[in-house]
C-alpha cells in the first residue's frame, strides 16, 4: 500500500492546528500534509514534526486573501509582485520545514481569458524554477467547479499540457482522486495514462469528501492499483472526517 499522509487541515480537527502533529502520530501516520503553514513561524511547525516523528509530504503557496474567497494568484497578472513574494515565502518556509512538494493553486480566473493562461504559464515556470533550485517539487492539482467555482486549472488534461510542454523535471501533477471523480471520471485510466507526471496524490470519498471506503468508488481497488502501477509518492487523506476522526480510521487499519 502506498505511504499516506494526514492532511491537518482537514482532518484531527478536534485539536488546535499545532496539536494535530502529536494527534496524527498517535493515530498511525508516519507524514503530513496541510493548505497553509503562515499562521505560525516555519521553525515551530518544523519542531511540532521533529517532536512527532512526522514527515512532510507537501503544503501550499500562499492564496493570497482566502478568507475574501481568493484561491491563488499564478493565473492573476495585476497580482505578479505578490504571486513572485509567495513563492519565495512558500520556499523560505519549505526550506526551514523540510518539504519535498510545494502545490501551487492557480486562482479564480477564466481558463479561456488569454491574460490569464499566459500568467498562469509564467508563474508554473517561475515557481518551478525557484522551487527547483532549492531541490523542491511543484505541483498543480486541477479543482473541481462545484468545491472551488471559477478555479483557474479546471481540466486535467490542460494540467497535463501545461506540465509536459513546461518540461521542468521538479513539475508534477497533483492527482486528487476526489476532483478527477467529481469532473471527468475515468480515474483508474487517467492514473495509468498520467502515471509519469504524478507527483503527489489525494484521496477522499465522492460526494461527501469523507474517508476512503465510503463513497462510490472502490477506494480500495484504486489504493491497490497505486501498488501496481509503481506510485512511490504520498497518498493525502485530504477528506473531512464523517464524525470524530480517530473512530473514522478504520479504514486505513483495514488495508
Ligand atoms: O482542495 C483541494 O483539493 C486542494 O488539494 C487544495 O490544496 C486547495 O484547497
Ligand atoms: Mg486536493
Amino acid at each position: 500500500m502506498p505511504r499516506f499522509a494526514a492532511n491537518l487541515t482537514m482532518m484531527f480537527n478536534e485539536h488546535a492546528f499545532l496539536d494535530r502533529f502529536q494527534a496524527a502520530a498517535a493515530a498511525g501516520f508516519t507524514a503530513v500534509e496541510y493548505l497553509f503553514p503562515y499562521d505560525f513561524p516555519a521553525e515551530l511547525i518544523a519542531g511540532k514534526l521533529s517532536e512527532a516523528g512526522l514527515k512532510q509530504a507537501l503544503f501550499n503557496l500562499p492564496p493570497g486573501d482566502w478568507a475574501k474567497g481568493e484561491r491563488g494568484l499564478a493565473a492573476l497578472p495585476e497580482r505578479r509582485q505578490e504571486f513572485r513574494q509567495s513563492v519565495k515565502k512558500a520556499i523560505d518556509y519549505g526550506r526551514t520545514i523540510g518539504t519535498p512538494l510545494l502545490h501551487m493553486m492557480a486562482g479564480i480566473a477564466s481558463p479561456d481569458d488569454p491574460a490569464a493562461q499566459g500568467s498562469y504559464r509564467d508563474a508554473v515556470a517561475f515557481a518551478a524554477d525557484a522551487a527547483g533550485a532549492e531541490g523542491i517539487g511543484l505541483v498543480i492539482e486541477p479543482i473541481n467547479g462545484r468545491d472551488m467555482p471559477g478555479y483557474f486549472l479546471d481540466d486535467f488534461d490542460r494540467a497535463a499540457e501545461i506540465i509536459t510542454s513546461l518540461g521542468h523535471s521538479n513539475l508534477k501533477l497533483q492527482f486528487d482522486i476526489y476532483h478527477r471523480q467529481v469532473m471527468r471520471g475515468d480515474v483508474l485510466t487517467a492514473l495509468q495514462a498520467m502515471m509519469p507526471l504524478i507527483g503527489h496524490i489525494q484521496i477522499a470519498s465522492v460526494p461527501k469528501r469523507h474517508e476512503p471506503g465510503t463513497g462510490e468508488l472502490d477506494d480500495f481497488r484504486i489504493l491497490r492499483e497505486l501498488d501496481r502501477l509503481g506510485y512511490e509518492g504520498y497518498v493525502g487523506c485530504e477528506y473531512r472526517p464523517a464524525a470524530e476522526t480517530t473512530a473514522g480510521l478504520d479504514w486505513l487499519k483495514n488495508l
